[in-house]
């Protein structure tokens, strides 16, 4: 089909709107490094690109620090390129009536950088080499390291840095705030704290790590025009980190639903949860699913929670299960054939460690499993002892959604998954042949193939008990409702995140970080997509 108005026909044959891959991938310095070289390479001259990046920081920093509002702005120059930006930015300023001071700790520049260093001096705007020279401005523009620094900050311009810190100004940074490692988002000695994080180009890894979140503030990317040839030659297709965007999320959506349909066509999930210990984890489990919209919905569960189960699902199939002393779930009352009906199984929620011979028996199967929580302890003492080949046994897909403690007990030989995120849960999906997701207030999803989905933003209302049962009650729905290839599946794990922290989002905007349980946020779920 002819593509006029930027639009595509989607695989189910719907109109979606074309996403450029400019939006939503995830660069490494390396990577930016070589795309930025190919565009050299070709021709485009090295000031003119700085000139497009950096004006478009002075536009969105005259946006956000209008005048009169502002009026004296003090400029951190370092001796690379990214200072080079910070010195366009002052001189487009001072032309345009701020009252402009430049902090340049280090004297010897890049060639392009000294170059801008004076012309800027040549325009009257005062240079100092102590940062007190900037102690009357309001606003500061922190153009001392973008995505070239490699040491850590230490001596005096550490000391600058902690001193513009504790200043407590409004401070814009450029691309990222001096200090962050542009991979991993750890401070390298100390760093800028940004207001403002104006993102050159292609998101940094950094945006989307733990580490650098205090420091980056808000983000913002400027789009300069790179190309998305120049993209593509550099990184492979199957090797892409990409942040799900809320255009990218409604396009997996399961949605239009076909008209004429019946309710095994929208999926059939079987959730495995609960245990007398923990019976609202069950419940919020099968919640979670119940937002996703699946067709029909089984909830296997202690015989004892079984009553309970049906008067908070009343559409629900509830399974009571025999039960262990203490009662976990002991065995479940369906034969093979019967559990090989089901689209999808999510298990884990609530269950207790007893439940082991449950896991063990639905790992067999070859339908996508979701496991979380006990699920995840259990595979993991499995892994550890009984059945070390317990990724690669699986005929279907796994999807893990572990929190940090489980990922740690689940992959005990990835180091510093607390530190590198985004390269620790790479490794996990391809050691484990699986889909993992390592949630947080940066969720991490990778596909065993190292095609990695990031989800941008959170709440901290959702670091809470039960939220994560809602979440993989939800996955687990919408997995079952997707009949895709493996790209399909990996997209809705990525669409249930992302909508589950929307939820959290949403919730915590109309009653605070502190009016988010898990019950509520499982009824937040169906308005998130709601009048958009
Ligand atoms: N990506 C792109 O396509 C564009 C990048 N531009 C800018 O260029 C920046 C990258 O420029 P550079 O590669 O010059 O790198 P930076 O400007 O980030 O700084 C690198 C310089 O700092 C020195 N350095 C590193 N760590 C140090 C430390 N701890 N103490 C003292 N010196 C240290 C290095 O030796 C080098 O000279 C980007 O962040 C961005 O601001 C823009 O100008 C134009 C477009
Ligand atoms: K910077």
């Amino acid at each position: 089909m002819r593509n006029e108005h930027n639009i595509k026909v989607g695989a189910q044959g719907n109109l979606r709107p074309r996403i450029n891959i400019k939006d939503t991938i995830v660069v490494s310095a390396q990577q930016m490094r070589d795309i930025e070289g190919r565009i050299f390479a070709r021709g485009m001259p090295v000031p003119a690109l700085m000139e497009k990046a950096a004006g478009l920081c002075f536009k969105q920093i005259q946006i956000l620090y209008p005048k009169p509002k502002v009026s004296h702005v003090g400029i951190i120059v370092g001796p690379g390129h990214n200072g080079g930006d910070a010195l366009v930015v002052a001189r487009e300023l001072h032309l345009a009536g701020y009252q402009v001071k430049v902090y340049r700790p280090i004297t010897k520049l890049k060639e392009l950088t000294a170059s801008h260093a004076q012309y800027v001096a040549s325009l009257g705007i005062p240079f100092g080499e102590e940062i007190d020279i900037l102690s009357e401005c309001e606003l500061i523009i922190d153009g001392l390291f973008g995505f070239g620094l490699t040491l850590s900050l230490d001596g005096k311009i550490a000391e600058a840095v902690d001193r513009l810190n504790n200043w407590g100004k409004a401070v814009v940074s450029i691309d990222l705030p001096s200090g962050i490692h542009t991979d991993t988002g750890e401070v390298l000695g100390t760093a800028v704290k940004a207001t403002h994080t104006l993102c050159l180009g292609l998101w940094k890894q950094a945006f989307f790590q733990e580490q650098g979140v205090e420091y980056i503030g808000k983000a913002l990317k400027l789009d300069f025009g790179i190309p998305e040839a120049d993209i593509k030659a550099i990184i492979p297709e199957n090797n892409l980190i990409q942040q799900i965007t809320p255009q990218l999320a409604k396009q997996f959506l399961p949605l239009p639903r076909p008209q004429v349909t019946h309710k095994y066509q929208q999926g059939s999930l079987l959730l495995i949860c609960g245990s007398r210990r923990y019976p609202g984890a069950a419940i919020l489990n099968a919640l979670g699913a119940r937002a996703s919209g699946v067709g029909m919905l089984s909830v296997a569960v202690p015989e004892s929670l079984r009553h309970l189960l049906i008067s908070q699902l009343p559409e629900a199939l509830i399974i009571g299960c025999p039960e262990t002393p203490s009662g976990a779930i002991a065995s479940l009352p369906l034969s093979d054939a019967e559990l090989a009906k089901f689209d999808t199984i999510g298990s884990g929620s609530g269950l207790t460690v007893e439940a082991q011979p449950i896991i063990e028996r639905i790992i067999n199967l070859s339908c996508p499993l979701i496991l979380d929580a006990d699920a995840l302890n259990i595979v993991a003492k499995l892994a550890a002892n009984k059945m070390p080949n317990i990724w690669q046994s699986r005929a279907g897909i796994t999807i893990m959604t572990p929190h940090l403690g489980e990922f740690k007990r689940l992959f005990p030989d990835i180091n510093h998954p607390e530190k590198e995120r985004i390269r620790a849960v790479q490794q996990a999906a391809q050691n484990s042949n699986s889909m993992v997701l390592l949630k947080g207030a940066k969720t991490v999803i990778a596909h065993p193939n190292n095609s990695v989905w990031v989800v941008p933003e959170s709440t901290s209302a959702l670091a809470r008990g039960g939220s994560g049962d809602v979440l993989t009650g939800l996955l687990s729905g919408l997995i079952a409702q997707q009949k895709g290839n493996l790209q399909n599946t990996f997209n809705t794990v990525a669409l249930a995140a992302y909508w589950h922290a929307q939820a959290g989002i949403k919730a915590a905007k109309e009653r605070t970080e502190l009016g988010v349980d898990a019950f509520t946020l499982s009824s937040y779920l169906s308005l998130v997509w709601g009048n958009n």
